[in-house]
């Protein structure tokens, strides 16, 4: 499992692009046949991919968290962007279609990935299984969220370029978890910005996995501190760690999706601090 340090906002003025890529840039989620882990000193966060590629996947632990099983101690959050997969945990199969989400509480011991049926007829090849987990104190049942299940907010404007759905999946308002808030924001046909106006939250920290963006477009991704903005170039299926301090905000060159996912000193999802967009430099 790689591991990253945390980073400190003082840090950031004198930083370039290589860096500012190596330490907030995930470039390789899915790895065929392999289960690719970060482990971020932001808030303990773990953030990956699982792509089964006709395997099966067990979901390990490493020295890093020093388990005996990868959920001892942890909570985990999985959105399909591929096609069809299977997780198997403590020997129950749920299959989790295109867009659907399960949450394994503490205490799960195995956790196996796989492709579903069907997986090959998608334009990914397969099942492609992203991974968001969080330290957890207590258990919460597992719950599979089918797509359209979750809460959706309907936000922005085609006239500022940033109409989007934003679906809540795991939330207080819905499956229930200790640190985990995750879910998906589609941008509409048309709309490039996401999470425009920005905002920060210093209370959680947050991962974004961009997907269903085509091979030749990018999104540029607004990070930083409102006030000492840098960016990153992100292609499709690639994921960027927001520290709590860093607003997080995108406009890409085609439409696209995202998953997501936060974890820290609460689940407020509407507890934010907007960043007037005059503001930002
Ligand atoms: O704290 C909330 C997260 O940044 C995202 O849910 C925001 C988002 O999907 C959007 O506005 O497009
Ligand atoms: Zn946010």
């Amino acid at each position: 499992m790689e591991q990253r340090y945390a980073t400190n906002p003082d840090q950031i003025p004198g930083m370039g692009t290589d860096e500012l890529r190596e330490r907030f840039l995930v470039e390789a989620v899915f790895v065929p046949g392999e289960i690719t882990l970060v482990y971020t000193h932001h808030d303990r966060v773990v953030v990956g991919g699982a792509q089964p590629a006709g395997q099966e996947l067990a979901l390990l632990p490493s020295d890093e968290i020093r388990a005996e099983y990868f959920l001892e101690n942890r909570e985990i959050g999985i959105v399909n962007v591929g096609g069809t997969g299977t997780v198997t945990a403590d020997g129950e199969t749920f299959t989790l279609p295109t867009g659907a989400c399960l949450y394994l509480g503490r205490g799960v011991r195995d956790v196996v990935f796989a492709d579903g049926p069907g997986a090959a007829e998608h334009p990914a090849g397969g099942a492609q299984l992203y991974l968001f987990s969080a330290p957890a104190h207590t258990t919460y049942p597992t719950r599979l969220v089918l797509p359209g299940e979750g809460t959706t907010r309907e936000l922005g404007d085609q006239l500022t370029s940033n109409r989007r759905s934003l679906e809540q999946l795991i939330h207080p308002g819905g499956v229930q978890s200790c640190q985990v808030v995750m879910g998906v924001t589609s941008l509409h046909p048309g709309s490039m910005w996401n999470t425009m106006p920005a905002h920060t939250h210093e209370r959680r920290t947050e991962c974004y996995l961009y997907f269903d963006l085509p091979e030749d477009a990018r999104v540029i991704h607004l990070c930083g501190q409102p006030t000492q903005t840098r960016h990153l170039v992100v292609a499709d299926r690639q994921a960027v760690i927001s520290p709590s301090w860093s607003l997080h905000s995108g406009v890409g060159t085609a439409a696209y999706s995202f998953v997501w996912a936060m974890a820290g000193e609460n689940q407020a999802f509407d507890d934010m601090d907007a960043v007037p967009v005059d503001q930002i430099r």
